[in-house]
């Protein structure tokens, strides 16, 4: 299968925890990261789809824009806990790659375009990948 992937980068703070529990009983389950930190968070964005006569499967400038209009321009140098989407969910890499694919999945259907893989680093060390057989 042939695919093309962006990388982007955003800057965001968080803190995990569970709305029903302590204070105490967050610092037991999520540890140091109950308290609010911050990320540089890597996202690669995979997609696969026909080959075009222009020789791409999506013009790379237009994949940046539709990524950071839907994702990245209302995460950058947020607090992820406020987001709308986090109300009720922890912000994981893995609720976070899952949301992310799902948010961008039907924008590049309407195109033709499958999205195959979203890959989200919380560090460089760390990261949570959403394929499009789950
Ligand atoms: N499965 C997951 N585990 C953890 C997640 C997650 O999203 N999914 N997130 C965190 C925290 O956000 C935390 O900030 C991770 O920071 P990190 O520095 O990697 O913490 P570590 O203690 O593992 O690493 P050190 O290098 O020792 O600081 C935690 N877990
Ligand atoms: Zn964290």
């Amino acid at each position: 299968m042939l695919t093309i992937t962006r990388q982007f980068k955003f800057d965001a703070a968080h803190r995990l925890f569970l709305k029903n529990l302590t204070h105490r009983e967050n610092h037991d389950i999520f540890g140091k990261c109950s308290k609010v930190h911050g990320h540089t968070y890597c996202l690669k964005i995979t997609i696969s789809g026909k080959v075009q006569p222009t020789g791409m499967i999506l013009n790379f400038t237009d994949l940046k824009r539709i990524v950071e209009t839907r994702i990245i321009d209302r995460y950058d140098h947020s607090f992820l806990n406020d987001l709308d989407e986090y109300k009720d969910l922890p912000t994981t890499a893995e609720n976070m790659a899952l949301y992310i694919f799902k948010a961008l999945s039907p924008c590049l259907k309407s195109r033709d375009l499958t999205l195959t893989r979203v890959v989200l680093y919380e560090t460089p060390d760390s990261w949570a990948t959403v394929t499009s057989d789950v």
